[in-house]
Parts: structure tokens; sequence; C-alpha cells
């Protein structure tokens, strides 16, 4: 049963959820990977409505900048003093669950700290230096950030600006920020609430450059909160959302900071200006690989949000008619509706299985890379390169679909869907641009066809081995393994088309260089290929693993939502394979699998189980009742105050007196 039916509700919304066929608990237990996990955070949840000092103090879109800052701060702290009774304090999940639930998406003065400060202290500092620093982050007695990207500088680490030098004759390190690119700009929560940062600066030691290094840095005075002489700091200014969050500028000027500072569990350097190399040339990036492996599942549930809003929307909202006259359809009956959503709802199921498996993988590199077995880097940095660069475009173009889905109340901000939109496509940029990181995931599958070229098809690793095999004919009778069959079809010419032409290139005689850059479209559209198989197979690999029936049998409609419009979506790379007469099967299947889902559209969004609080949309409210509650918020809105404005008395009002005489 569909677990959100209340009395009162709209009455659209209840039929479309007793025309569900599982239950919803049931569901959201699949979603968030045990039973367990899906009740924390509806535990979680209901503890924090119960909480009158934790509610917004108004809708966020009436909140200046100013004001949402203070309301993130202002709720961190009391979160901060509540959150011992309300969390398990050692789950990263519950802490992010949380902050999200209580403040949103918009980014606060802890965003960063949880995220991406003290995993690098916890994993690249030495005993010591986590005996010194771990236990007052996570006690939040000091706020952090991470501060790589410069004004001049973010994808190509390797051109960084920002020096460390060693000084031997008083053991520190002086950074400096030798010209205006060299500022860095953009690390969320600098701007005003940071005191501390992992700084990503050049390590010089005897004048030699050993590339860019994490060091931890006091940026500001930790009684008066004023910036240490030395530094420069501040706000970078407003930005397309994610206003919640102060993303800041920081340059430095001869700054000293003690050698005991560089976080030095992998490299190190010796009281004597000595180096020491670390395992693996790569791994001072990890802190990057542990978020990318987390942006799938982050993604899908940003798409989970407008999705959730869109699909309730459109069950109440009534527009034109189908049969019959007497009574306006539901949205959602339209096929085009159903077109425009039910693709996003399976790749949103699909990101979430994806990231939580990415996320494991991630857990269990750290475990071997503790242990001094880094062979597993290359792989997990190629796939999540990929991967973080499909979901989050992917993410974006299915957020503004939901948006045109809810017509012309999808473009209020009571939809809330813009900011969702605007925080999401945000992930196309950081953590690496997409086509940066899609071409580091080509280098990975050019080196794997150059292993079958050379007669080493043996040593390829599970992901790519279907690179090597030689499919030129499939069955008609379409199941997910055939899907599959015909996607890496698309995937392995695609990928041997792209390495082929970057070698025709090089052979004849242009520079590698030049060789990649002329064959970079062909390269990136080879990587988007190879991430959405893997999606693929791992949604179907996902599905087959579910014990609960009644469950798998939705999954599986979903499923074939996902693989036959997925197939259509990159017919262009399958001409060679299916014939028109198969390519117009899968389009018909495609057709009936929506029809299949339609019954249980509500109930695959409202397993998500995002609250009203969390979601902050009066178009996707649980209960459907919107019209009464957008009439509400647009009284509420502060131009409403007054009948009367200034801007009326001082300027339209002495104009059109002036324009009547
Ligand atoms: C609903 C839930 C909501 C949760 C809300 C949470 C909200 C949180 C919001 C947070 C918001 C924003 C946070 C953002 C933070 C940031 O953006 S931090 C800055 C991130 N910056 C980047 O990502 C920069 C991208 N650039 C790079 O990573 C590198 O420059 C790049 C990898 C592109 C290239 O590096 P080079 O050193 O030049 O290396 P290259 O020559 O290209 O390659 C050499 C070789 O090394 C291999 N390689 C590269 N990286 C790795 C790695 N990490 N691990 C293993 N190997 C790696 C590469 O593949 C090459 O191998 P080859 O064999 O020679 O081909
Ligand atoms: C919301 C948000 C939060 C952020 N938070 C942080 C943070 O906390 N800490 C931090 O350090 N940074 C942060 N960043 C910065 C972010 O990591 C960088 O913006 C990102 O890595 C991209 O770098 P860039 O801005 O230099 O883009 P550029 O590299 O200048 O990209 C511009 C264009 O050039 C293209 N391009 C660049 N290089 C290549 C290439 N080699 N081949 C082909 N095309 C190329 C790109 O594809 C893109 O089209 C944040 C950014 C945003 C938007």
């Amino acid at each position: 049963m569909n677990q959100s039916i209340k009395p009162g509700d709209n009455p659209d919304l209840t039929e479309e959820r007793l025309s569900g066929t599982f239950d919803t608990n049931s569901m959201a237990a699949v979603i968030y990977g045990s039973d367990k996990l899906a009740q924390r955070r509806r535990e979680i949840s209901e503890a924090v409505s119960r909480i009158p000092e934790l509610q917004d103090s108004k809708p966020c879109p009436f909140m200046t900048r100013e004001e949402k800052i203070l309301e993130g701060s202002r709720k961190s702290a009391i979160l901060n003093r509540l959150l011992p009774g309300l969390i398990d304090l050692d789950s990263f999940e519950e802490t992010v669950f949380i902050h999200q639930e209580v403040i949103g998406i918009e980014g606060h003065p802890l965003a960063l700290h949880e995220s991406l400060f003290i995993p690098p202290i916890a994993t690249q500092g030495t005993d010591e230096q986590q005996k010194k620093w771990l236990g007052r982050a996570q006690r939040r007695e000091i706020i952090g950030c991470y501060a790589q990207t410069e004004l001049g500088h973010g994808s190509n680490l390797r051109a960084l600006e920002t020096t460390a030098t060693f000084d031997i004759s008083s053991q520190e390190f002086i950074l400096n920020s030798p010209t205006i690119t060299s500022l860095k700009w953009w690390p969320g929560a600098l701007g005003k609430s940071a005191n501390w940062s992992i700084v990503i600066a050049n390590l010089i030691v005897h004048d030699k450059n050993h590339g860019p290094h994490p060091f931890m840095v006091q940026l500001r005075d930790e009684k008066s909160h004023e910036p240490l002489p030395g530094i420069t700091v501040g706000d970078i200014g407003p930005k397309m959302a994610f206003n919640g969050a102060d993303n800041g500028f920081l340059g430095f000027e001869n700054y000293r900071i003690p050698r005991e500072n560089m976080l030095m569990r992998h490299s190190k350097v010796t009281p004597d200006g000595g180096y020491i190399r670390p395992p693996h040339a790569k791994i001072g990036y990890s802190g990057m690989v542990r978020v990318r492996s987390r942006m799938a599942a982050e993604q899908g549930l940003f798409l989970a949000h407008a999705l959730t809003i869109a699909v309730r929307y459109s069950a109440i909202r009534r527009q034109g008619y189908l049969e019959d006259r007497s009574r306006e359809v539901k949205v959602l009956d339209y096929q085009t509706q159903q077109h425009r959503l039910f693709p996003s709802i399976a790749r949103a199921y699909a990101f979430i299985f994806c990231g939580f498996e990415t996320i494991r993988l991630y857990d269990q590199l750290l475990i071997d890379v503790q242990n001094g077995n880094t062979s597993g880097m290359a792989d997990l940095h190629a796939l999540t390169s990929g991967l973080k660069s499909v979901v989050t475009h992917q993410t974006g173009e299915g957020i503004e679909q939901a948006r045109m889905a809810c017509g012309g109340h999808g473009y209020s901000m009571a939809s809330y869907i813009s900011e969702i939109y605007g925080v999401a496509i945000g992930g196309c940029t950081y953590e690496g641009e997409n086509m940066v990181m899609l071409l580091q995931l080509a280098r990975y599958l050019v080196k794997s066809i150059e292993m079958i070229q050379n007669g080493k098809s043996k040593n390829l690793g599970p992901m790519v081995a279907y690179l090597a095999a030689n499919e030129s004919e499939i069955d008609l009778n379409l199941g997910p393994n055939e899907y599959l069959k015909v996607f890496q079809y698309a995937a392995r010419s695609q990928a041997w088309r792209a390495t082929e032409k970057f070698q025709k290139l090089r052979n004849s005689g242009m520079s590698k260089e030049q060789a990649w850059n002329q064959a970079s479209v062909e390269l990136t559209r080879a990587s988007r290929l190879h991430t959405r198989l893997y999606i693929m197979s791992t949604f179907i690999n996902h599905v087959g693993s579910v014990v609960d029936q009644k469950i798998k049998k939705v999954l599986i409609d979903l499923l074939n939502v996902h693989i036959t419009y997925e197939v259509m979506d990159i017919g262009i790379y399958v001409q060679g394979l299916l014939s028109s007469d198969q390519m117009d099967l899968i389009r018909n299947q495609l057709y009936v699998s929506l029809e299949t889902i339609r019954p249980n559209a509500v109930s695959l969004v409202d397993s998500f189980q995002i609250s009203d609080m969390q979601l902050r949309s009066v178009l996707g409210r649980r209960d459907g009742n919107v019209y009464e509650n957008l009439f509400k918020w647009a009284k509420s809105c502060p131009l409403n105050d007054k009948d009367v404005l200034e801007s009326v008395t001082k300027y339209l009002k002495p104009m059109m007196d002036k324009s009547k005489l």
C-alpha cells in the first residue's frame, strides 16, 4: 500500500495512491539500501517536524541572501546542540540528510565542512594530525572549507599558482598568492563562515616544485573571527542558486604555517627538507574522487525532488479532455506528459542505485589504499569521472522537463523547481567540469582499446571487457540483457571510432595533444555511452537482486521504461545493428511500458519519501492541496504587505497624474 494516504488529501492524489500495486515503505527500503536506513530517514523527518525552532522562519524564495545565510547559521547552531539526540553522529548519511531536511538544498555555512573539510583530514592526515584537528572539526569548534580552485585555474590542477614554500630555518611553510589569477575562488563557506581551510598549494622545497598538496590553514582568529594578518578573504557574490552558501575568495601574502600543517599521511616533508613521495602520484586527488563517488546518488535525489513535485502536481492538475467531455483529465494521463516524466523517474532510480554502488566502491578503495594497495584508483577515477558528468547533465535535463511539465506554475518559485535546477546543475561544473571529466574517462577507454590492439584483452577489467567483444546481430525477442547488448554495441563502436580517429591523426604526424583535441568530441561521446551502459547494467543487476516480488514487478516495469527509452535515445549509434523494424518494435515497447507504469507513477515518487519540509514546494505537497496553498503563498509575499508601494507613490502615480494634464 501507499503509506502517504491521509484524510483531507486531494481526492485525485488519493485515487492515484490507491491504484499503486506495492508498499511504498518497502520500495523506500530498496531505494535507500535497507529497511533500517529508510526507517531512520522517516524517524529523523518526524522528529524534526516536532521541533518548532527548526522550522523555516519564512519560505526560502522570500528571503534575501543575507537572511538565507543567517537562517542557515541559526539552524546549524541549533542542530549542533540537538544532533546527539536526533542522529547517529558517526553516520555521514544521517548528518547530510538532517541538514538537508532542516536547512534545505540552498547551502549553509557547514555544507562543505562534512563533505570536503573533514574527509581529507581523516584520510590524508597522519594519526597525530587527526588527533589534533578531527575531534575539533567533528565537534564544530572550528568550521572548515576546501580551497583548491583559483580565479584563473580550476580544471587544470597542475596550473595552480598558490605556493607553499618550505623554510627550513623556521620549520614553516610560507603561503603566497603571487598573482590576481592565483586567488582562491569559489570554495563554499570560505567567504564569511569558515575559520579553517584545507588549502591546495604547490609544495616548494629547495626551489623544487612538487605540485599540488593539501595544507591545513587557519584563516580567521578563533575569538574575533577577523581574518589573520597575511590573509585576504571575502564572499564572491550572488550565484545562479546555492545562495545560502558563502562561496569565497582567498589570498595569501607571506602567510606562515607550521611544517606539521601539511597533511602528511601520504606525502611528507621532513624537517631537513627531504621530500617523501606518496604511494600513488594522484593520491592527493582522492578527496575529489570521494565527492564524485557520492554525486550520482545526490543528483538522483535532486531529480527525485523535481519529479515528486511534477508527478504529484500532474495528478491533481486537470486540463483538456480525452474521451469524457464532462470533466477535464489529469495531465498525467497524456502520453506526452508520461514521456516527459517517466523516463526521468527511471533515471532517478538508476542514478541512486549506481550512486550507492560507487559509494561502496570508494569505501572499499579507501580501505585498500590505507593498506598500501592503490591498484583500484585508476578504475574508480575513470568510472566516477564519467558518472558525475552523465548524471549531472541528465539530472539537469530531467529537472527542466519536470518544470515544463508543471506549466506556468512550474515557473513560479512556489514550485521550487528552479532552485532545485540551479543547485543540481552546479554539479555539471563543480568537482571537475563535465567535458574535462569525460575526457579523463576517455583516456582510460583509449588505453583499454590499445590493450586489445596489443593482444592483451585478458588484462581488461570487467567494466571494459565488452570493448573486446564482437556483437553484430541481436535477437528480436528483446529482454533486458538484449538491450544491454545493444548498448554495448553502441558504446563499443563509438569507443573504437574515437580511438581510431585519434590514432589516425597521430599517424598523420600530429602531436598527441593536437590529435587528442581533434578527436575530443568523439571521445566524449564514447565516454557518455560507456557510462550510460554502466548505469543500465547496474540498474538491471539491482533489480535482479530484489527479493520482494511486488517490488520487483514494478521495478521491472520501470526498467522497461529505462531500457527502451535509452536505446531509442541513442538510435543513431545502433543503426548498423538494428533494423528499422526492430527500432519500431522498441518504440512501441516504450509506449506500452509508459502505460504499464502509469498507475504506479505517484507511488514511485512517494517512495522517495521526501518530506514537505525538505521539498519546500507548494506544487509538490504530499496532500495535493495545491490551489488554496498557492493563493496563501502569494498573499504572504512581502510585496503584498502593503496595497500601495513606494514605487507607485514615488514614480508611477506622478507619471500617470502628469500624463492626464
Ligand atoms: C540530495 C543530497 C544533497 C547533498 C547536498 C550536498 C551538497 C554539496 C555541495 C557541494 C558543492 C560544491 C563542492 C565543490 C567542490 C569543488 O569543486 S572542489 C574543486 C574540484 N576541482 C576539480 O575537480 C578539478 C578537476 N581537475 C582534476 O581533477 C585534474 O586536474 C585532472 C584529473 C582533470 C587532471 O589532472 P592531472 O594531474 O593534470 O592529470 P592528467 O595528466 O590529466 O592525468 C595523469 C594520469 O593521472 C590519472 N588520474 C588523474 N586523476 C586521478 C585520480 N583521482 N585517481 C587516479 N588516477 C588519476 C589520469 O587518469 C592519468 O592516467 P593515465 O594512465 O596517464 O591516463
Ligand atoms: C557551486 C560551485 C561550488 C564550488 N565549490 C568549490 C569548492 O568548495 N572548492 C573549490 O576549490 N572549488 C569549488 N568550485 C569550483 C569548481 O571546482 C570549478 O569551477 C570547476 O572545477 C571547473 O573549473 P573552472 O571553473 O576553472 O572551469 P574552466 O576549466 O575554466 O572551464 C571553462 C570551459 O573550458 C573547458 N575546458 C577546460 N579545460 C579543458 C580541457 N582540458 N579540454 C577541453 N575543454 C576544457 C570546459 O569544458 C568549459 O567548457 C565550485 C564551483 C561551483 C560552481
